[in-house]
C-alpha cells in the first residue's frame, strides 16, 4: 500500500495538481496494492470560496485521473475525496474507491462535515450512508476526518464487518495529538486496520499535520510519514484482523443492546 500525502499549495490550480499527482502516482506507485490520497487534496480543503468552481460530479477529472493511475499502475486507488456535485446541484464530500481496473466500487459521502472554524458545514451537504467493500486491504470503509471523533458511527462500521477504514483527512497541525491519538484508539476499540491519510504543507495559512499512519489491530503505529509531502510505503496482512480477535476476543464481547439497558440509578437493591 502507498500513502500518498501530497500537499494542495494555494497557488496551484486544480488541473496543474492533478497532473502534478497523477505523475508522482505513476512513479511511485507501480507494486503497490492500494494507494490513498487526503480529504479534497484536488480542490484543497481550506479553498472553501473555490469549492462550487472546483466541484465535480464522480465522473469528473479527478476520479478520471485515478483511473488511468490504476489501469496503468495495477494498484486500487482511494482518491482521499472529491468535492461532489450531485444531479440537483448539492454538494458533498466525497470519499471515492477504485479498482485495480479504474472501476468505482465505493463512494462515501462524509457524514460528519466540519463548522469549527470551517466553512465545510456551511457548503456542503452531510452524508447519511455507509458502505463495506472487498479491496486489498480486506472490507474496507471509508469515513473522512472529522468522522474518527464520532464512536458511534465507527461502531456501525465495525458491526457490519470492516476489517480496514481508510480515513483521508485534513486535519491542521494544531491538534495533531487528538489525530494521533483517535486514529489509534478506533484501531484498538474495533481491532482493525486504520489507514488515515492526512493533508500537509500550509492552505490559506493553517498549517496541516500530515503524520499519515497506518494502525494496526493491536494499536501498532506500522508506518507514520512526517510533516511534509511524502509517499510511503506500508505492507498489511488483513489475516491480522482475525488473528487479533481470535486472540483477546473484544469483538466478540461486544453488547449489542447499549441503548436497551436500563437507566436506574445502580443504588444498592432493597432487601
Ligand atoms: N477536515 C476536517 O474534518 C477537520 C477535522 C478537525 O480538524 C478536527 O476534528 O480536529
Amino acid at each position: 500500500m502507498l500513502l500518498a500525502q501530497v500537499v494542495s499549495p494555494d497557488d496551484e490550480s486544480q488541473p496543474d495538481r492533478i497532473a502534478r499527482v497523477e505523475q508522482l502516482l505513476l512513479r511511485e506507485a507501480p507494486g503497490a496494492d492500494l494507494v490513498v490520497l487526503p480529504e479534497l487534496w484536488s480542490a484543497g480543503y481550506f479553498s472553501f470560496d473555490a469549492y462550487a468552481d472546483r466541484a465535480e460530479p464522480i465522473d469528473g477529472p479527478t476520479v478520471a485521473m485515478g483511473r488511468r493511475v490504476a489501469r496503468a499502475t495495477g494498484a486500487a486507488v482511494h482518491l482521499g475525496s472529491i468535492v461532489e456535485r450531485d444531479g440537483s446541484g448539492r454538494l458533498f464530500n466525497t470519499a471515492v474507491l477504485l479498482d485495480r481496473d479504474g472501476r468505482v466500487t465505493q463512494t462515501y459521502r462524509k457524514i460528519h462535515v466540519f463548522g469549527y472554524r470551517s466553512l465545510e458545514a456551511e457548503l456542503l451537504t452531510p452524508g447519511d450512508r455507509l458502505s463495506v467493500t472487498g479491496s486489498p486491504v480486506g472490507a474496507l470503509a471509508s469515513t473522512t476526518c472529522y468522522d474518527l471523533r464520532f464512536p458511534g458511527l465507527w461502531q456501525q462500521i465495525s458491526s457490519r464487518g470492516a476489517e480496514s477504514v481508510v480515513v483521508p483527512a485534513a486535519w491542521p497541525a494544531a491538534r495533531r495529538e487528538h489525530w494521533q491519538l483517535l486514529t489509534r484508539a478506533r484501531a484498538v476499540e474495533h481491532q482493525l486496520f486504520v489507514i488515515a491519510v492526512n493533508a500537509c504543507g500550509t492552505q490559506r495559512g493553517v498549517e496541516l499535520g500530515g503524520s499519515s499512519r497506518v494502525v494496526d489491530p493491536s494499536g501498532l503505529v506500522l508506518a507514520e510519514c512526517g510533516a511534509d509531502e511524502q509517499l510511503l510505503a506500508v505492507d498489511i496482512d488483513p489475516a491480522r484482523v482475525a488473528e487479533v480477535r481470535s486472540e483477546f476476543p473484544v469483538i466478540a464481547d461486544r453488547l449489542v443492546d447499549y441503548a436497551g439497558l436500563s437507566a436506574d440509578a445502580g443504588a444498592e437493591p432493597e432487601a
